[in-house]
């Protein structure tokens, strides 16, 4: 196997002061490496209580001779019983599997040069009583006829683990030479498949619970060849036959060992894998947890059973590859895999998986201390520990290889590279009964998260254990001899009062651990649901003999030796394990089942499915509040544009009441005008010269104008204008033209004023008339810009602000808008009236003037006699002239009064008894009203009209 963990060639062991603690003794029982104890157990048929083992059976492995086979019969008829029981639950054999055995060889060890050709043992066994071994006849959990149903297809898992097509056919060994019967057995732990004799129920009836749970529990011994020895001539006080699963030893203290394995020198790692840990791995992927862990001296190949080399893989690559190639095979359950990695190094718990590589003593000193911890569902644990989560077997084997090279090795003096810490390899494995992917009922329970069925947890335990050294040169090694020897002890400890309380007891073990010092070492401790029989397990021990003389035949190795055999033959007989498929952990509640990854995963889709749940409600929510927010600031624009607008209209507003206190004022300038040139009375206006100032501003801009007094020009000035019809230079009866002092007129109103019948006002009025013109011109050019300006303010709020017009707040924005813009227009109609009345008024004052120049110069070439007659007759041209004048006049005034009359009666002008007054467009107002008679311009600012009047009253 090309991932096989690394393991540089250690050096033959070839020293022999190797040493075992010596296991405690049980006071009632002998020895178990006594050969009359084995017999005398054999001979009552009962499970041996010595790790003595049977032969292969022949039914399972027909290349096994039946003749080596020498069990009693009563235990192959209890085993058809157990079949049947199986499916009850409690699966008891007290046998050990044997896959087929087409290479196995029987050893033929030479005769030992201290006893006879032939061995001992077997001499005492008949090949019947063999029979009575066969592992067929005693289903166990951990033989053939616990095995599962044969796979023939490999189908690709869609679980959480995805395993890629074997290579090869053989799913469990490294070598494809090799052909195992694994998954071909029948399982009798979950159907009735065992074929039996009609009796085997009486039977098993019989058996106690005892002897079913030690068939839980597999002991195996390792021969570790010795590079130095002879292998053709080993020592002659040893015999190993791994057929009849014995061990022999000639010398002193000597005896017959059996166990459910003996390996030789020659048996290769695959080999030792099949027998010892295949179908416990199996049956941990069935939900047992199983327990596998190599003991015995220091460089007899613990660590080379357990891990292997590159070309020939141990115990744990191989189970890791089993593990995987269950999953692979079970497409109905769906697997999850932790693996964790610890060493106890003098006593203290490390974790190999968080240490820095290197291996080297001392460790990691950051790394938080381990303890270990006891639940009541989990058992005994170290914690904190890492847990790395692996899909694949290369994955798997990585890590455990990154904590081979954390590990604390050493060389001692039987090993180059000897580990100085207990190793332990811990494999979790949770399933699950997979959903069903078709059918509408499976796509039901998936997308309600409803579980078919809840999480199965096992877990894999593959220990490394550490070798004693007695004869330690350093302290160091001493240090750590001393921790490795002091918990070893105790492991014996444990198992020698196991078998001392089960012989008391007749009880399947202490499993509240009150009397037995498991507490005494962390090994122990951490072995103690193990021992305790709450697991299936398997050990491994290793041993080396050597031929004479050489180092592994020294007395205290033999005497290790033997230890270790007699080590193993007691945990054989002390263990008992009632190991029950583990409870599936159903839903997260409580402390199981939040450690049961699978459902936690589960768990944890389920809960992202609902954050992401959530989170899109959120998202459709927030979709809701970007609404509320647009809607706020769209609000604000409005409440913005609202308050813009209100300014704006408030601005309008101050526009408008300035336009119309002009609009009034410029009516006071025209009325006035009008009502002072144009007395409807026939009264002169009482107002008097004085200067003219007119000052006219808008927009910043003024405009000044100064008409220079002639006061005290004209003295004949009439006081009053009788004529009803006329304001206009009429002359009064007796008046006399007085003519110019001399001093020259100034300008024209001078000339005009010097006919002294009042037409000289005329033109003064005329310019002024002109100028007002020009200033309403020009106001009324400024208002039209002011309107179209006001309008188009409007016009853009609206389209900006509003987009539908009818709606909203603008609505009556809008009519107000409107209506001032129909003042406006209303203004400027009646501006534009004015106007045209002025331009009459114009026409006729012009009129009126081409009428005097006509008479002037008339008047001019007349004979100087002629003009000496001061009272003209009624025939002189000068009384035609004079008389043509009149009429102009009159028929301006005639106009005039027309004009002054359209007013009055459209009830646009008002008469008072100093003048007209014109009244705002849509007013009418009775004539009889004081209000419209006392209308008057205001005294403290001087209207153009004013002004006018004023002159034209001089000139008359
Ligand atoms: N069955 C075997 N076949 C060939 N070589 C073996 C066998 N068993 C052990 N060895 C070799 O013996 C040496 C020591 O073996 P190993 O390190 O496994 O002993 P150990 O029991 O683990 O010792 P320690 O307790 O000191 O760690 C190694 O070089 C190993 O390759």
């Amino acid at each position: 196997m090309a991932t096989a963990l690394p393991r540089p060639p250690r050096a033959s062991t070839s020293g022999s002061n190797m040493a075992l603690p010596s296991l405690t003794v049980p006071k009632t029982r002998k020895s178990t490496g006594n050969f009359s104890s084995l017999e005398s157990t054999k001979s009552n048929h009962q499970t041996p209580k010595s790790g003595l083992r049977r032969a292969p059976s022949a039914a399972t492995d027909p290349a096994t001779p039946a003749s080596t086979l020498a069990l009693p019969q009563s235990r192959a008829v209890s085993t058809l019983s157990a079949g049947a029981k199986a499916l009850n639950k409690k699966i008891s054999i007290g046998s050990f599997p044997q896959p087929p055995r087409g290479d196995m060889r029987s050893i033929s060890m030479p005769a030992s040069p201290l006893g006879n050709d032939k061995p001992r043992s077997r001499k005492s066994k008949t090949p019947k009583d063999l029979a009575h071994l066969s592992y067929m006849s005693t289903p166990s959990l951990l033989n053939g006829s616990g095995e599962g149903k044969s796979i023939n297809s490999a189908r690709m898992s869609d679980g959480l683990i995805s395993v890629s097509s074997p290579p090869h056919s053989r799913s469990s060994s490294a070598q494809d030479s090799y052909s195992t019967s694994a998954t071909t057995y029948e399982d009798s732990a979950e159907g009735p498949t065992q074929k039996g004799d009609s009796n085997s129920a009486s039977s098993s009836e019989k058996r106690s619970s005892h002897s079913e749970g030690k068939g839980n529990v597999i002991v195996s011994v390792r021969v570790r060849p010795d590079a130095n020895a002879d292998q053709t001539n080993p020592d002659g006080e040893w015999m190993v036959d791994s057929r009849k699963s014995l061990i022999a030893y000639r010398g002193k203290e000597g005896g017959d060992h059996y166990y459910d394995n003996v390996f030789a020198t020659h048996d290769n790692n695959a080999r030792v894998y099949d027998h010892i840990a295949k179908r416990l791995v199996r049956r941990v992927m069935e939900g047992y947890h199983g327990t596998v862990f190599a003991y015995g001296m220091t460089g007899t190949g613990k660590t080379f059973s357990m891990q292997g080399t590159a070309t020939s893989p141990g115990v744990i690559p191989l189970a890791i590859t089993d593990i995987f190639s269950y999953i692979r095979e079970t497409p109905s359950r769906e697997f999850l895999l932790r693996v964790s990695y610890l060493e106890i190094y003098n006593e203290r718990i490390h974790d190999l998986l968080s240490m820095a590589t290197g291996g080297s003593i001392g460790g990691n000193p950051q790394q938080e201390e381990i303890k270990l911890r006891e639940d009541s569902k989990r058992g005994v644990y170290a914690t904190p520990l890492k847990e790395e989560i692996v899909q694949s077997p290369t994955q798997l084997l990585r890590v455990i290889a990154r904590g081979d090279q954390a590990r604390r090795t050493a060389s001692t003096q039987f090993n180059a590279r000897s580990s100085r810490s207990h190793a332990v390899v811990q494999i979790v494995v949770e399933s699950r009964e997979r959903m069903s992917s078709g059918g509408a009922a499976g796509w039901d329970a998936k997308r309600s998260g409803i579980l078919p069925g809840g999480v199965r947890v096992s877990t894999l335990s593959l220990i490394d254990l550490a070798g004693s050294e007695k004869a330690a040169e350093s302290k160091e090694r001493r240090q750590e001899g001393a921790h490795i020897n002091k918990s070893l002890l105790t492991l014996g400890t444990v198992i020698a009062k196991l078998s001392e309380w089960n012989d008391k007891e007749g009880k399947a073990g202490d499993k509240e651990g009150k009397h037995l010092p498991y507490r005494d070492s962390k090994l122990t401790r951490l072995l103690q649901g193990a021992l305790s029989g709450n697991s299936l397990v398997s050990i491994l021990c290793t041993i080396q003999i050597g031929a004479a003389g050489s180092p592994a035949s020294a007395s205290h190795h033999t005497g290790e030796t033997l230890n270790t055999l007699k080590f193993a033959s007691r945990a054989k007989n002390s263990i008992v394990s009632h190991a029950k498929r583990a409870e599936e952990a159903l839903g997260g509640g409580g402390d199981g089942g939040a450690r049961v990854l699978l459902e936690r995963y589960r768990m944890e889709i389920a809960e992202l499915k609902q954050q992401l749940e959530t989170q899109a409600r959120k998202n459709s929510g927030s979709e809701n509040s970007d609404k509320e927010r647009d809607e706020q600031l769209e609000k604000a624009r409005v409440q913005e544009a609202t308050e813009r607008h209100e300014e704006q209209m408030l601005e309008m507003q101050l526009a408008r009441t300035a336009l119309k206190e002009r609009i009034e004022h410029l009516n006071r300038l025209i009325l006035s005008s009008k009502s002072l040139g144009v007395n409807s009375s026939g009264t002169t206006s009482s107002l008097s010269h004085y200067a003219r100032f007119s000052q006219l501003s808008f927009n910043g801009s003024v405009r000044s104008s100064i008409a220079t007094s002639n006061g005290g020009r004209y003295p004949e000035r009439t006081s009053s204008l009788t004529s009803a019809s006329s304001t206009v230079g009429r002359r009064s009866s007796g008046g006399q033209r007085i003519m110019s002092d001399g001093d020259g007129r100034d300008g024209e109103e001078d000339s005009v004023g010097e006919l002294g019948d009042g037409t000289a006002s005329l033109t003064a009025q005329n310019r002024a008339l002109q100028a007002d013109l020009a200033d309403k011109t020009r106001y009324i050019a400024t208002l039209e810009k002011r309107l179209l300006h006001a309008r188009r303010a409007s016009s853009s709020r609206t389209s900006v602000g509003f987009t539908a017009p009818n709606k909203g707040i603008m609505v009556g924005e809008d009519h107000s808008v409107a209506a001032v813009l129909k003042d406006k227009d209303a203004e400027i109609a009646d501006l534009r009236a004015r106007l045209d009345d002025k331009d009459r008024m114009l026409a006729a004052l012009r009129s009126a003037a081409r009428t005097r120049d006509t008479a002037d110069a008339v008047e001019t070439r007349l004979p100087l006699s002629l003009s000496d007659s001061r009272v003209p007759s009624a025939t002189s041209p000068m009384a035609a002239q004079s008389k043509r004048r009149t009429q102009s006049v009159d028929e301006m005034n005639r106009m005039l009064e027309e004009m002054i009359q359209d007013g009055v009666e459209t009830g646009h002008i008002i008469r008072g008894v100093r003048g007209s007054v014109r009244l705002p467009l849509g007013q009418k107002v009775d004539t009889h009203t004081s209000s419209a008679r006392d209308c008057e311009p205001p005294r403290g600012s001087p209207t153009t009209a004013q002004r006018t009047q004023a002159t034209a009253t001089e000139g008359v």
